[in-house]
């Protein structure tokens, strides 16, 4: 099982975004901890299934963060299971996840299964919208850290900036309060600089659609986190 305890650095590919061989075995060999395979739209069983088996042709952790219930298969390192602490609609928070309870348990491997909180902050982000989430003031963001560690013991506390550079002070008061519970940031990553800028106050930095546009951009940002 992945320890993201050990993590500083994953990348999340988007099973809806084609990637070049060259490209993918350059991600997959730079020294980041993880890859993630997720996405908010268009992602099936077998795009999902195409890009995990390109991937898992590699030594480094691969894991699944389950955003639809089609597209979960076996073979994977890990898997993530998003519940949105900032939704409006329990279906995000606990209701997908129940419903997959009843109808799967017997097939769910637990120990590989790691849940995280998100919070997304990020109103133009298209995850926003689809797990109906509002946006919370800072105060709200820090409460709802403390719940996910305290209340839920989640292994993860995500803070989703999806497509947008995020606050660090932010970042860096909500660290503050979490002790367990590894802090995860994604959104807007885009150079050296934002990266070191983020991962001095989370654990774990996720890169992603910069990836798509500038894949040696992309690579610096793994090279912030090794110094
Ligand atoms: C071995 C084996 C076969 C195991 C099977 C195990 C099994 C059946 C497990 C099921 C366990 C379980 C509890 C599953 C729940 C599944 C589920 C569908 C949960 C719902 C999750 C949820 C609330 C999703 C909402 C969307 C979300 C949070 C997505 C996260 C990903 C994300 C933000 C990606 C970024 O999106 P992107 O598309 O890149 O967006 P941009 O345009 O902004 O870039
Ligand atoms: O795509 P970007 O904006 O890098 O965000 C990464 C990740 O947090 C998306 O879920
Ligand atoms: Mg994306």
């Amino acid at each position: 099982m992945c320890n993201v305890k050990e993590w500083s650095h994953v990348f999340k590919l988007d099973p809806n975004k084609s990637i070049e061989e060259d490209d993918l075995s350059v991600l997959c060999e730079s020294g980041t901890d993880a890859i993630i395979i997720g996405g908010t739209d268009g992602v099936t069983f077998d795009n999902v299934f195409d890009l995990s088996e390109r991937v898992q042709r590699y030594t480094v952790p691969c894991l699944l963060e389950v955003s639809t219930m089609e597209a979960i298969m076996p073979g994977f390192d890990g898997y993530l299971i998003p519940s949105v602490l900032n939704s409006k609609d329990k279906k995000f928070i606990t209701g997908i996840q129940h419903e997959a309870i009843k109808e799967y348990q017997d097939w769910i491997p637990w120990n590989q299964m790691l849940v995280e909180g998100y919070c997304v902050l990020n109103e133009e982000a298209k995850v926003f919208k689809a797990a109906e989430c509002e946006l919370p003031s800072n105060e709200d963001v820090i409460a709802y850290a403390v719940m996910a560690e305290q209340m839920f013991h989640f292994p993860i506390f995500y803070l989703e900036y999806s497509g947008t550079f995020g606050n660090a002070e932010l970042v860096k008061e909500v660290r503050k309060h979490l002790q367990q519970t590894t802090l995860f940031y994604g959104g807007g990553i885009e150079s050296y600089e934002q990266a070191v800028t983020m991962k001095e106050h989370a654990d774990v930095i996720v890169v992603g659609n910069v990836i798509y546009k500038d894949m040696q951009a992309a690579l610096r940002t793994v090279k912030a986190c090794r110094q």
